[in-house]
């Protein structure tokens, strides 16, 4: 069994950690930490979990109870994560975040994106960015694990067999994506309400997201050199889901693009490449660690349109680290993921 720690657990990640370790044969949460509600037992902020987590609460962060645990994730807000994960590898905990904190390879270039200087720079360099279907060889050496954000998530992998087979001009790559509200995370907003956010939808930092040099770094590894991107995020009236619209202009239209899809996810449990000619849903993944895909070259011109869906909360966040401590302590990767999505 593996003893799981999770810092930040009344957040929406935190929660569908929870979600998912309840079903995982091979892990129990031993630790659950929240200031704001240390005390409270976990079955009564969320009463999903009522008879999954009997005589679990949540208590403060304490380096000695997170450092008697296997594995420690962060699902708290950037810099936190900084903070902590030194002390518990210095324990033998491994750490799986998922903030940002250790995804950009370059501190001052998270310092300019995340407007505060990095606070662990030493770290960076064992860090592993959790992208199993990149790095999944890494991923099992590991003992600090950055899970990519949710964007990040959906739109590299729709780009990533173009790139890694040279077949798009790199130099002018569009992911024009969409998020559910939840990716804004529990905090009350103004930004967030239900009169600000049903029966209208909105484009927001189109100037410049804090996902767009993650995005881009894992673009240009696939690439073997620097692209050009523009990405627009999209705020949409539902709760969950991605869905990222990709376009790119193809070098040789010669080229049987659904047979290089196939081909490059053909071993991948969680990226199911559609039938050519369809149109994934987001609801076809909603609680699911699924990415679907699929491909299109419309009119048969030499523009391609890679359509990508994800849960933002799931493949874009806890079942893609749940993914990750499978892969790091040698289990099924499957494990705990087998949920199907939901419809409707
Ligand atoms: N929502 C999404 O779709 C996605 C979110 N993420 C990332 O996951 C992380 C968590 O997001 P989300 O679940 O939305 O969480 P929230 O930001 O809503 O919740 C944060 C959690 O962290 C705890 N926390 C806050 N500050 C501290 C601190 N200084 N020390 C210890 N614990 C702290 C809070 O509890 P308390 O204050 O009581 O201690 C709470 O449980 C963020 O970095 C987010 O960017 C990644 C991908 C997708
Ligand atoms: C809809 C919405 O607000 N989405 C969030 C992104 C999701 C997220 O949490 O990203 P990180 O994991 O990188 O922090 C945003 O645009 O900031």
């Amino acid at each position: 069994m593996v003893k799981v720690g999770i810092v930040g657990g009344t957040g929406y990640t935190g929660v569908e950690l929870l979600r998912l370790l309840a079903q995982h044969p091979q892990a129990e949460v031993v630790v659950i930490t929240s200031r704001s509600e240390a005390g409270l037992a976990v079955a009564d902020l969320y009463p999903n979990l009522r008879g999954h987590y009997d005589g679990l609460a949540f208590s403060v962060p304490d380096i000695e109870t997170l450092g008697a645990c296997d594995v420690v994730f962060f699902a708290t807000p950037h810099g936190v994560a900084h903070a902590l994960a030194g002390e518990l590898l210095a324990a033998g905990t491994k750490v799986i975040d998922l903030s940002a904190d250790f995804r950009l390879q370059d501190a001052d270039e998270w310092a300019k994106w995340y407007g505060q200087p990095h606070g662990a720079p030493q770290l960076l360099e064992e860090a592993v960015y959790g992208l199993p279907e990149v790095n999944r060889e890494k991923i099992k050496q590991a003992r600090l694990i950055a899970v990519p954000g949710c964007y990040p998530t959906a739109t590299q992998l729709g780009f990533l067999p173009l790139l890694e087979a040279g077949l798009a001009d790199a130099s002018r790559l569009i992911a024009d994506c969409k998020s559910g509200v939840s990716g804004a995370g529990r905090g009350a907003s103004v930004g967030s309400l239900y009169s600000e956010t049903s029966e209208s939808m909105k484009a927001y930092a189109v100037k410049g997201h804090r996902h767009l040099p993650e995005i881009r770094q894992g673009l240009r590894r696939a690439a073997g050199k620097d692209v050009g991107l523009t990405f627009v995020p999209h705020l949409t009236p539902m709760i969950r889901g991605i869905h990222s619209t990709l376009y790119a202009t193809v070098v040789d239209r010669s080229v049987d693009l659904q047979a290089l899809f196939e081909k490059r996810y053909a071993n991948e449990p969680f990226v199911d490449v559609m039938p050519a000619g369809s149109h994934p849903e987001t609801r076809s993944v909603r609680g699911a660690n699924v990415c679907r895909i699929a491909v299109h070259r419309p009119q048969d011109g030499d523009l391609v349109v890679v359509l990508s869906v994800i849960d933002n909360l799931v493949k874009g966040a806890s079942g893609q680290a749940v993914q990750n401590m499978n892969i790091l302590f040698g289990l099924d990767e499957r494990l705990g993921l087998s949920h199907a999505g939901m419809l409707p």
